[in-house]
């Protein structure tokens, strides 16, 4: 339990605080290890002890997916060595290891002073293990190196010890060997995080910064800001000042995470806790800012973080047109809790009023997706994703489009898309077979290292928009499973792209236009006109469904007439059945969409679109 005395929020020495986080490629256990550092050190009491402790969310819990950084603070009282017996103050937080969700580690990484590099001694180092390290190295913080799961049977913690040694550039025996799930060696690696890391350093007397390195909504309590002191010391009593807006705040508590908030009166130099100010948004609370004190305000702010940028669009549209409100509400609320989600308004032909939503990647797109389902209980339809291209006209102007419905036709002159610098790790029985599927997507090699005997690491630049489409899916099952991938942005390169649109009876039709490499475009064409005739129901007359790069038709197929003769199984007189069978077929009527002359059930839209869209981002999630 939290003791009182020295160690107490807001009186601890910082000399007895370690600020650690701890990174790892996904699902080698890193909200495992949580769990148990957080019994070890009695924090959570057993009786409520519960796996994945840190997962607050039903999906992260579900997926078993860490997607927000957390924050705790547990005592420790070294048990072995040369300093047994002292006591320290940890603060853990727990950080997510999906590519879409970097930017919560970078953010995290900031607010430590140390690193707990945790790597499966079943798997080896894995791509984001190496992007994670490179944050963590970028961030100055010391980097303990651990294996996890050596209770495995197929662990080999000296093999790996090995390759993570030379990595790190340390020795074998450096490597901590423990296992998150019966919690050998979790003691020994927490003496060893307070022997090893440093204590944080800043000036108690200055006036107050503490850096924000995340803020969520809560529905009870409003704003709740994550925050991490620098320098001075912020009571309960303090009227708190953002430094980036000058907006002041009266403070309405303060505290620290234990596991659940536990109020304080004060934080000091070096400490992690949280601030409620009855504010109801969190863009008022921006993570990256400084939180100084107003009545002895601080001068300069400490150096902020990049603000995500979204990668990804997708169109979201209820199914039933009357939610639509519902769904801008749930926008709203989502967005308070999560800065990277942009949406705004827009109408399809096809689908009638939605949201353009811009996210951080597909495993980012089909969470708030599920959210939406889930939690404010609406039906969507999502179209299928696409990149952000930057086009210039004949004339000079610059056009972005982020809708390919909105792309311009005529007089392009150069057209920008964004790229990726991505890493493949794979066993190197593979690597043909890697290169093979980056060549195939436009990818170009910019190198190629052994990490060992049988570890290539690759690294290629790679358009975006290829790899949101079933990429990883793709390299897992031609690997076997056996490689990992993590990307960058790393800017845009002007490519020849066009758009192709479908058309309906000669009306093109919206949310099918899409923008592709002109080498690609037949196959896009084809693929969906013969997927919409299987999908659209015969009409009164023929209609033709067509795919074509401006006035160019490259592909087409036909549905063919027929007068859909409902009163045909009615041989007998009976009015009042016959009645009811054109109520019947009125019904289905209103569930259709009108494109220009042809009705489309709702749900041949649907089905066009998960197929395309569905798939690969449920992959994303498992990485
Ligand atoms: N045998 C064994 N399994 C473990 C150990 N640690 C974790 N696991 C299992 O490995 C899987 C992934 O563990 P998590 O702790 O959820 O992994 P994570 O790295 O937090 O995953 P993300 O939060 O998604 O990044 C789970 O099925 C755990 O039960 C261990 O020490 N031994």
């Amino acid at each position: 339990m939290l003791d009182s005395g020295a160690n107490a929020p807001g009186a601890t020495d910082p000399g007895r605080i370690r600020n650690f986080c701890i990174i790892a490629h996904i699902d080698h256990g890193k909200s495992t290890l949580a769990d148990r550092m957080l019994q070890l050190t009695e924090v959570v009491d057993p009786r409520q002890m519960r796996a994945q402790y840190l997962d607050r969310m039903d999906i992260e819990r579900e997926r078993g997916i860490t997607i927000k950084s957390q924050a705790v603070r547990m005592p420790w009282t070294v048990r072995e060595g040369e300093r047994t017996g002292e006591h320290a103050v940890l603060n853990m937080i727990d950080t997510p290891g999906h590519v879409d969700f970097t930017y919560e580690v970078s953010r995290s990484l900031a607010a430590c002073e140390g690193a707990v590099l945790l790597v499966d001694a079943a798997q080896g180092i894995e791509a984001q293990t190496l992007a994670n390290l490179y944050l963590a190295l970028e961030n100055d913080l010391h980097v303990i190196p651990v294996l996890n799961k050596i209770d495995l049977p197929a662990a080999q913690p000296e093999k790996y010890a090995e390759e993570l040694a030379h990595l790190i550039g340390c020795q074998p025996e450096d490597c901590i060997r423990v296992s998150g799930k019966t919690g050998v060696g979790v003691p020994y690696l927490l003496d060893e995080i307070v022997r090893q890391f440093t204590p944080p350093v800043g000036e108690a007397e200055s006036p107050a910064r503490a850096m924000i390195f995340d803020s969520v909504y809560d529905v009870y309590r409003g704003v709740v800001t994550y925050v991490r002191v620098i320098d001075g010391r912020i009571s309960a009593r303090d009227r708190i000042k953002m430094m980036s807006t000058g907006a002041v705040h009266e403070l309405l508590e303060i505290g620290v995470i234990s596991p659940e908030m536990k109020k304080a009166d004060a934080l000091g130099v070096g400490e992690v806790g949280y601030l409620i100010t009855g504010v109801k948004d969190v863009r008022q609370s921006r993570v990256g800012d400084t939180v100084t004190i107003n009545s002895r305000p601080a001068s300069q702010a400490l150096g902020g973080y990049k603000d995500p940028k979204p990668m990804v669009y997708s169109g979201l549209y209820p199914i039933d047109g009357s939610d639509y409100p519902n769904l801008r509400d749930a926008l709203d609320k989502l967005k308070l809790n999560d800065a990277a989600l942009t949406y705004e308004p827009e109408t399809s032909g096809a689908l009638g009023f939605g949201f353009r939503c811009g996210f951080l990647g597909l495993l980012h797109l089909e969470i708030i997706r599920e959210r939406l389902e889930r939690e404010f209980n609406l039906d969507l339809i999502s179209t299928a994703p696409n990149v952000v291209y930057r086009t210039i006209q004949e004339d000079g102007e610059e056009v972005v489009v982020t809708n390919p419905s909105e792309y311009p036709t005529s007089k392009i002159a150069e057209v920008y898309e964004p790229t990726v610098r991505a890493t493949v790790l794979t066993p190197n029985d593979y690597v043909g077979a890697v290169m093979e599927l980056c060549q195939g997507r436009r990818g170009s090699l910019l190198g190629m290292d052994y990490l060992s005997a049988d570890r290539v690491e690759l690294r290629y630049t790679l358009p975006l928009a290829e790899i949101i489409f079933d990429f990883f899916d793709q390299l897992k099952s031609r690997t076997k499973g056996y490689a990992s991938l993590d990307y960058e942005p790393s800017g845009e390169q002007s490519s020849e792209l066009v758009k192709v649109d479908i058309l309906l009876h000669g009306e093109p039709v919206d949310a099918f236009s899409a923008i592709v490499h002109k080498d690609k475009a037949y196959n896009y064409g084809t693929t969906i006109a013969a997927k919409l005739r299987t999908l659209i129901p015969r009409q009164q007359f023929e209609v033709p469904i067509q795919a074509a790069i401006g006035s160019r038709v490259i592909a087409r197929e036909t549905i063919r007439a027929i007068r859909k003769d409902v009163l045909a199984k009615c041989y007998g007189g009976d009015i009042s059945r016959k009645r009811k069978l054109l109520e019947k077929q009125k019904e289905g009527k209103k569930r259709m969409k009108m494109v220009g002359r042809v009705e489309v059930p709702q749900e041949a839209f649907i089905a066009a679109l998960s197929s395309d869209s569905g798939g690969d981002g449920k992959g994303a999630g498992k990485k």
